[in-house]
């Protein structure tokens, strides 16, 4: 073994990062949410960088794996999952099953947690060993098939400020179709975005279709999606899919579960995309046989990294189904992560969901820019980004300083402060 490679150390450093008044089905984003950034050192003195959920329940298994890492390569990245398994305790997660409000992935268990925190581990192993041998991280990957990748506008309601602490950005409120017109005006004008999805399940459907019609308007032929977590019955999804079935490029998890989704897939023609049914590859097989999704929204931290979204890909594209890039809150580390295996994903037909222009903070040292609506692949060792340490010390503070109110991402908790008589919906919500 090339010693250099060893790992020598693991340091983690939770976060909390700054958030908009950004509203979904379950509530309203919390003014900070919570990142883990796991760093991986070399004993050739190499430094990697990942990233990945910050809540309690993923920061335990991530503190075991940490301790178990140092004296293995990183390179052994499929040994990553073996050690995961033997290491982390998932009792604390796997009595827990309720949906993860932090991901919106469906029901979270230990298994899904294990595997969001072995993305990290393996971005970092990644950065490392691109870093030390002067590879990209795409190189490592088998090499990019396109030097830039597209992104979609993420549109979000929202409102102006949070409730309690009034704090706000430039962007104000977007509650109504022309709130949200402006919203996409702005992001096609300043990051050239030429596709749209809407985190709907917020209004009542009319509103929503009312929405997107308003889009479909302003923006004539540009892919739209819409995306309501899974809020409605069978019945309300087909009624929306009707009403927009000239201007979808697809309707992302309209309703909840692969059975509804089955059963709308086989009433309409609206292509329907998941990031919440098919989150593991043990729900592949229904879900494809069933043909209850056209696209996978892909997303490294549920899938364990960078590899085995590569395979993902092969088994999507084996069968004939699309693949896309789901997103929630997440910096710079995680987009250039996304930005790498997808310039390596030879059939990616979708522009990609990023939340990184609501980011206003980061903790690398030069944000990344959309240009026509795309990111320039780097080739530069390992992701091609620096962290910066003041930053990162900045954000950890804020985390150690909180009082418990943050460090776990609760949208209805933050919707309560605004509502206290809030509670997540339970679904279908219409
Ligand atoms: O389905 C999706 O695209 C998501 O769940 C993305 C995010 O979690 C988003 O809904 C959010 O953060 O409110
Ligand atoms: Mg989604």
């Amino acid at each position: 073994m090339n010693t250099a490679l060893v790992i020598e150390d693991v340091r983690l450093t939770p976060i909390l990062v700054s958030d908009p008044p950004l509203l979904n089905t379950q509530g309203v984003h919390q003014p900070y949410t919570p990142r883990l950034i796991v760093e991986v050192v070399t004993r050739g003195g190499t430094t990697g960088v990942g990233e990945t959920y910050g809540d309690g329940a993923y920061l335990e298994p991530a503190r075991s794996l940490a301790e178990a890492l140092p004296g293995r390569a990183v390179t052994d990245l499929n040994g990553l999952f073996a050690l995961a398994d033997e290491v982390c305790d998932g009792s604390h997660a796997a009595a827990d099953d309720r949906v993860d409000a932090g991901g919106l992935r469906g029901v979270r268990n230990a298994g899904k947690i294990r595997l969001s925190v072995v993305s990290a581990f393996e971005v970092a192993c990644l950065d490392a060993l691109g870093r030390a041998q002067g590879l990209p991280v795409h190189a490592l990957l088998g090499g990019k098939v396109r030097d830039s990748v597209e992104y979609s506008a993420y549109l979000f309601y929202r409102w102006a400020a949070h409730p309690a602490s009034g704090e706000r950005d430039d962007w104000g409120a977007a509650l109504d179709p022309a709130g949200v017109v402006a919203q996409a005006r702005r992001f096609a004008d300043t990051y050239g975005f030429g596709s749209f999805k809407l985190k709907g399940g917020v209004f009542e459907p009319d509103r929503e279709i009312a929405a997107i019609r308003a889009l479909a308007e302003a923006f004539p032929g540009r892919p739209l999606r819409l995306d309501p977590n899974g809020a409605w019955s069978v019945p309300t999804s087909l009624y929306v899919a009707e009403q927009l079935k000239d201007v979808l490029e697809y309707l992302e998890d309209p309703t909840s579960g692969t059975d509804n989704m089955a059963a709308v897939a086989a009433a309409t023609d609206v292509p329907l995309a998941t990031n919440m049914c098919v989150t593991t590859l043990a729900e592949i097989p229904e879900a494809f046989a069933r043909d209850a999704v056209r696209i996978v929204l892909s997303d490294h931290h549920y899938w364990g990294g960078l590899h085995r979204t590569r395979e993902l890909a092969g088994i999507c594209r084996t069968f004939g189904v699309g693949l896309s890039m789901h997103s929630n809150t997440h910096l710079g580390i995680s987009l250039a992560a996304m930005t790498h295996v997808a310039a390596t994903v030879p059939d990616l037909a979708y522009a990609c969901d990023s939340h990184y222009p609501w980011q206003t903070e980061d903790v690398i040292t030069e944000r990344h820019t959309f240009t026509g609506g795309r990111l320039t692949v780097s080739d530069a060792p390992g992701l091609g980004v620096e962290l910066d340490r003041d930053r990162l010390a900045a954000l950890h503070r804020r985390w150690l300083e909180d009082d418990g109110t943050h460090r776990e991402r609760d949208d209805a908790a933050a919707m309560r402060v605004a509502d206290p008589d809030w509670t997540t919906p339970a679904v279908p919500r219409w």
